[in-house]
């Protein structure tokens, strides 16, 4: 296959992630061969691939998070950086505000008085002091996205955020992650299968194939629902899902989805 190695511009702007020949293996087995990648303040690219492909390699080294995997390269991203993982994370033992402020600096009165303040962003004010297994699964998920912008990221890493969850409430995780990008606007970097959840949010795609880039999809316009009715909103599907190698616009996220409103 082809691979455009002319991913990106020379220079990202200032404070946003920029990789530069990103190597990782594990084992002497090549995962990710030479990734450039910038992603500027406020932008948000979404990353997609077939199970195996290394997105998940991809996310944990810009986040530094490597597990073992042999690498060089250049990893510039801005700091702090905030993952949310696709189960929530969040420690059984403590409460939902115990979770979402633990580890912050600071006096501890301002971190709890934080803390709340994100809990009431994501919906869950009132939910403070419940358990976090006592939470519905996007319930859960709006904490874990608590937790991670309580930080203030400049760098939102999200893997597969939103797999577990129904149609539904997944589309209502949408609408909010986009009103809270909007409003603290990091860099972000979302791992998904979902072309369509790539197509409604992003700003970018990306298809990561054999350690490269195979596909670069920019995408413009107002990120949501709305991009459903674009004129270019099937071909880029049908781009996005023949450099996935789907044939005929089949699998995961296919065009006969049902067709929910986007309130949250
Ligand atoms: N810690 C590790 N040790 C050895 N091999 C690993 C390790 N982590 C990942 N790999 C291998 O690297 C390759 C890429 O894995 P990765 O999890 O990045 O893929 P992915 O695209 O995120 O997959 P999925 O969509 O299934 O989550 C896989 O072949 C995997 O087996």
């Amino acid at each position: 296959m082809a691979h455009d190695t002319r991913l990106t511009g020379p220079t990202a702007p200032a404070g946003g992630v920029r990789l530069r020949g990103l190597r990782r293996s594990y084992g002497g087995r090549t995962v990710l061969d030479g990734i450039e990648l910038d992603i500027p303040q406020g932008g948000f690219t979404a990353l997609l691939g077939h199970s195996g492909s290394g997105k998940s390699t991809l996310l944990r080294a810009v986040g530094h998070l490597d597990d073992g995997a042999d690498g060089d390269g250049l990893v510039e991203v801005p700091e702090p950086s905030a993952v949310v993982f696709q189960d929530a994370r969040l420690l059984p033992w403590a409460r939902v505000l115990d979770n979402v402020v633990l580890g912050l600096p600071g006096p501890r009165d301002a971190a709890l008085a934080r803390g709340r303040a994100a809990l009431a962003e994501v919906g869950l004010a009132g939910r403070e002091r419940a358990w976090p297994g006592t939470l519905s699964g996007g319930e859960a998920q709006r904490a874990a996205l608590a937790r991670a912008l309580v930080r203030e990221p400049g760098l939102l890493l999200l893997d597969e955020p939103f797999g577990a969850l129904d149609a539904l409430t997944r589309i209502r995780m949408h609408a909010l992650l986009r009103d809270l990008c909007a409003r603290h606007r990091p860099a972000v970097l979302l791992v998904t299968h979902d072309v369509d959840e790539a197509l409604l949010l992003a700003d970018r795609v990306l298809v990561l194939t054999d350690g490269r880039f195979s596909l670069d999809l920019p995408l413009t316009g107002p990120a949501g629902p709305d991009r459903r009715g674009a004129p270019d909103f099937a071909a880029h599907r049908e781009r996005l899902l023949a450099a996935l190698g789907v044939p005929d616009g089949g699998g995961r996220g296919a065009p006969a989805e049902p067709p929910l409103s986007d309130s949250p």
